[in-house]
């Protein structure tokens, strides 16, 4: 069978921002956006124009002109004068909820009552019962809702895991997981990121991908928080956390998980640096794997498997397949969803049960913290 090189560098950044529309399919999905976010263009609105299945035709903003600026800008066909009115036009199929944490159980809610499927940002909601009822009202209404782990969609990540899990299948033991987000301040003090009203909070942000991946990966989940040290940077507000996780399931009694995420790390810090790539590492009885990167493969990841007997460290074959971004294998999931694919067979899929665990895990944590839980 013909194999084809992946695209380098260069054309996988060149595919992630594609210049021209691709032309569509007449049964295309229609979906608006809500919200002139910063990160719809990455996540949703470049990975559309070569798709046939899908077409962003609308944005809302709370100021129609910035959403008509915003449109232009990204070449949207059409603009809604508010939240509410794109989520009832009858033309629209589906969603995309890019607003800051604390808007996505309300505006998620009222789009899968107007009968939406939604693509929904992480963290899913301020907290597991609103994450409940979403995804209860989800499967009453018979829509599909999926909270943006993008990561998981990625040709690299399914691999890892696969890898993981095959290690694991032959009678291996899952000792320790590790998951590190932790950058310096990128954001301004005052984004969404740091306001407790929006539901803000690292733990929300970098923390629920770490949180996420140590559960996708290793086919555990968190039984209870061994240790949570928060970075408090403003009122109820973690900056950095560092969390110890207890793990349970059937093929690694007393494994641990073990997280960082930050966005305040100082910049004149050798350890700020040393960490600056997102990582995941697994460590069994024999063997630690390692996806360098796992959050954002597509750019560049690394896969190595260290033998603990020997120190030998073999490095895998990159992973970077059609050289598409997380995002984009993402929404081919969701519109394969939305078209009726059974979703258990569709890898790195995030189900109802799997976000509520997540999400069960970010307040368990911030229980732990002695914060409160975000409202
Ligand atoms: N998957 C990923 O890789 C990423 C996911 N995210 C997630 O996406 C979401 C949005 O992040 P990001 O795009 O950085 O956010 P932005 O700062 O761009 O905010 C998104 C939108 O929120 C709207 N908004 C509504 N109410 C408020 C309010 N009270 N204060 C501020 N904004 C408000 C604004 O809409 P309007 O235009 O109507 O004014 C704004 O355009 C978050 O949940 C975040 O976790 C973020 C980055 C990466
Ligand atoms: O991927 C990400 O990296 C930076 C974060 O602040 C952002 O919200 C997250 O989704």
């Amino acid at each position: 069978m013909a194999s084809t090189a992946s695209p380098n560098f260069f054309a996988r950044l060149r595919m992630a921002k594609p210049k021209t529309t691709c032309s569509k399919n007449p049964d295309a999905l229609r979906i608006g956006i809500l919200g002139a976010a910063n990160i719809a263009p990455t996540a949703l609105i470049n990975p559309a124009k070569s798709m046939k299945s899908i077409i962003v035709v609308s944005v809302a903003a709370r100021d129609q002109e910035k959403a008509k600026a915003y449109a232009k800008t990204h070449d949207i066909p059409n603009t809604h004068p508010s939240y509410d009115a794109i989520i009832n036009d009858p033309e629209i199929d589906c969603i995309y909820n890019p607003l800051p944490n604390g808007l996505h159980f309300e505006w998620t809610r009222k789009a899968l009552e107007a009968g939406k499927h939604v693509l929904l940002e992480k963290p899913a909601t301020s907290n597991a019962a609103q994450t409940k009822i979403l995804f209860d009202l989800a499967k009453a209404k018979n829509r599909v809702l999926l909270e943006a782990f993008h990561y998981r969609f990625h040709p690299a990540s399914i691999f890892f895991r696969q890898l993981l899990q095959d290690h694991i299948a032959e009678g291996h033991v899952l000792q320790k997981v590790e998951s590190i987000m932790s950058w310096p301040s990128f954001f301004p003090k005052d984004d969404i990121r740091f306001n407790f009203a929006l539901a803000g909070g690292i733990m929300m942000d970098c923390g629920c991908y770490t949180l996420n991946s140590i559960r996708y990966f290793s086919g555990l989940e968190v039984e209870s928080v061994q240790e949570a040290r928060p970075k408090i940077v403003s009122p109820e507000i973690d900056g950095r956390m560092d969390a110890v996780v207890n793990l349970s399931g059937s093929h690694s009694p007393g494994a641990i998980g073990k997280l960082t995420a930050s966005l305040t790390n100082p910049y004149f810090s050798i350890d700020t640096w040393r960490n600056i790539l997102p990582s995941f590492t697994a460590e069994t009885d024999t063997k630690i794997f390692t996806f360098g990167v796992f959050v954002m493969p597509t750019a560049y990841h690394y896969i190595t498997v260290k033998d603990k007997a020997t120190g030998k460290v073999e490095n895998l074959p990159k992973v970077y397949a059609e050289g598409y971004s997380t995002y984009r294998y993402q929404l081919e999931a969701f519109v394969s969803a939305v078209k009726g694919a059974n979703t258990d067979s569709i890898p790195g899929w995030v189900s109802a049960e799997d976000s509520f665990k997540n999400m069960t895990a970010v307040d368990d944590i911030y229980r732990s913290a002695g914060l409160k839980i975000r409202e």
